[in-house]
């Protein structure tokens, strides 16, 4: 079966669902999760200028991270496994300042989100992942930021009950340590 690339708009303004291009037969499945002329069909304008992966084992958050400068809209896609993705807009002119979405990405559905520029961005480990990323920016590790991901300003409702519970989390020391959102745009302000 081929099914079209298929694009929907979220509550977050520039926070676009998309179901890729998948074409099934008898040896698997062949999935196509980003086309400069479609998504420009499409009324998206997302040149790429960085692909990256990570692997992530059950239980991990890495979270809620951007760029100070320069912000990275990414397409992300889990493309093995299971994540809670979820984004944050953190644009202090949007209708949606400071509300929170999350989505299951999975990897046998294929489906990605386009995250945008001036939001964070993060997710929860569910079952063993590959993460992909496909950015619009290039990564500027003097700008690298985020806020914490239990921060209760924002108040991520993360599904821990999904890994056991919050004694099975796998957190990087750096994520440990980000500010919350308060002291983040105290300091540098909002998008
Ligand atoms: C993101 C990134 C990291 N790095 C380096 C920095 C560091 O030495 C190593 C690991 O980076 P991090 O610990 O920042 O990786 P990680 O915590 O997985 O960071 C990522 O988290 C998710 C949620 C995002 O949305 C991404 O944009 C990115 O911020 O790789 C690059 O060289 N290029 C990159 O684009």
């Amino acid at each position: 079966m081929n099914t079209k690339f298929s694009f929907e708009k979220t509550a977050i303004d520039g926070l676009i669902k998309i179901t890729p291009f998948n074409a099934e037969d008898v040896r698997g499945c062949f999935t196509k999760d980003y086309s400069k002329e479609v998504f420009e069909a499409n009324g998206i304008k997302h040149d790429l200028m960085e692909v990256f992966y990570t692997t992530s084992h059950k239980g991990v958050i890495r979270a809620l991270h951007f760029q100070r400068e320069k912000q990275q809209p990414k397409l992300v896609r889990c493309i093995y496994g299971h994540v809670y993705d979820v984004v944050v807009d953190m644009r202090k002119d949007s209708p949606t300042y400071k509300k929170w979405l999350g989505f299951d990405l999975i990897g046998e559905e294929h489906n990605e989100i386009l995250v945008p520029a001036g939001c964070a961005h993060g997710y929860l480990v569910l079952e063993d992942s590959i993460v992909s990323y496909k950015c619009s920016e290039k990564f500027y590790g003097e700008f690298d930021g985020g806020i914490k991901w239990n921060d209760s300003d924002i108040a991520v409702d993360w599904p821990l009950d999904k890994i056991g519970g919050e004694e099975n989390l796998i957190l990087a020391d750096k994520d440990k340590n980000l500010p919350t959102f308060k002291e983040f745009v105290d300091e540098y302000g909002a998008f």
